[in-house]
């Protein structure tokens, strides 16, 4: 996160880090907590890495200094990626993780709603960018998580920005014109978490924009409530 600051404990209960253990074990990305046996995160994440046995989930941290051989994880059953994804910036960038046991709930790590698909277009006020992703384009992975207040942008404005490609139709923007604040490197497949008549809902996952915190160039995010039948489809068994 590029112009975000330090998140306080069970903030954010539903973010989790998503570690691949391949020679060593490290952060990959971010995911959100939608039930007690579903992560959801970016497809982008997982593509090429979709050996469930390789993943490491761990919900309930604040810091990655938290991570040791000794933290309990969650270990992944099931991946599944939309079928229709190619790369981040056409779109359906959108995946599921099955945990093999359903996590108990603590005040450290709980789901977030998700937003329903009648609520497409809602203009959300309270928006968040959250993750351990770098501060600046050329950095690295944080230990404390971030947290970074964006604007909503309507789809016209993005594409407006994004002048020479074409932005999807199941996204949202967020950014400031003047930029500074935005997710990076090591954020994707996170939350973009919104605040609705008192409720957080899942409104996107972080995707991909052109560079971090550039002025006019808004984050893209896979917007949820597009996707909520297919989720839906997916994690009733
Ligand atoms: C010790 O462990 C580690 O070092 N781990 C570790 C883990 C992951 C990565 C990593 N992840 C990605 C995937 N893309 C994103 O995360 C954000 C994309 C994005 C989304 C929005 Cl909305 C807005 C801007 C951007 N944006 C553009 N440019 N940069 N960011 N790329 C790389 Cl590199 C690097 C290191």
């Amino acid at each position: 996160i590029v112009g975000g600051t330090d998140s306080s404990p069970g903030e954010w209960p539903w973010q989790v880090s998503l570690h691949a253990k391949l020679s060593r074990q490290r952060h990959l990305c971010g995911g959100s907590i939608i039930s007690n046996q579903w992560i959801l995160t970016a497809a982008h994440c997982v593509t090429s890495l979709e050996n469930p046995n390789i993943w490491r989930i761990y919900a309930g941290i604040l810091r990655q200094s938290e991570i040791n051989e000794d933290t309990p994880f969650f270990k992944v059953e099931e991946i599944i990626v939309h079928s229709q994804y190619k790369y981040a910036q056409i779109g359906y960038d959108i995946a599921l993780m099955k945990l093999a046991k359903p996590m108990n709930f603590t005040d450290l790590q709980l789901p977030i709603c998700l937003p329903s698909k009648e609520d497409t277009n809602i203009f959300y006020t309270d928006c968040w960018v959250i993750g351990w992703g770098y501060r600046k384009e050329k950095g690295r992975v944080q230990d404390i998580l971030q947290k970074a207040p964006v604007p909503f942008m309507s789809k016209e404005e993005c594409q407006a920005r994004y002048r020479r490609r074409r932005i999807g139709d199941k996204v949202v923007c967020a950014g400031y014109d003047e930029g500074g604040k935005d997710a990076c490197k090591g954020d994707s497949g996170g939350p973009l978490s919104c605040r609705h008549e008192e409720v957080w809902y899942l409104v996107g996952i972080t995707s991909w924009g052109e560079g971090c915190a550039r002025p006019r160039q808004p984050g893209v995010y896979t917007k949820v409530a597009d996707y909520s039948d297919w989720i839906l489809e997916k994690t009733t068994t």
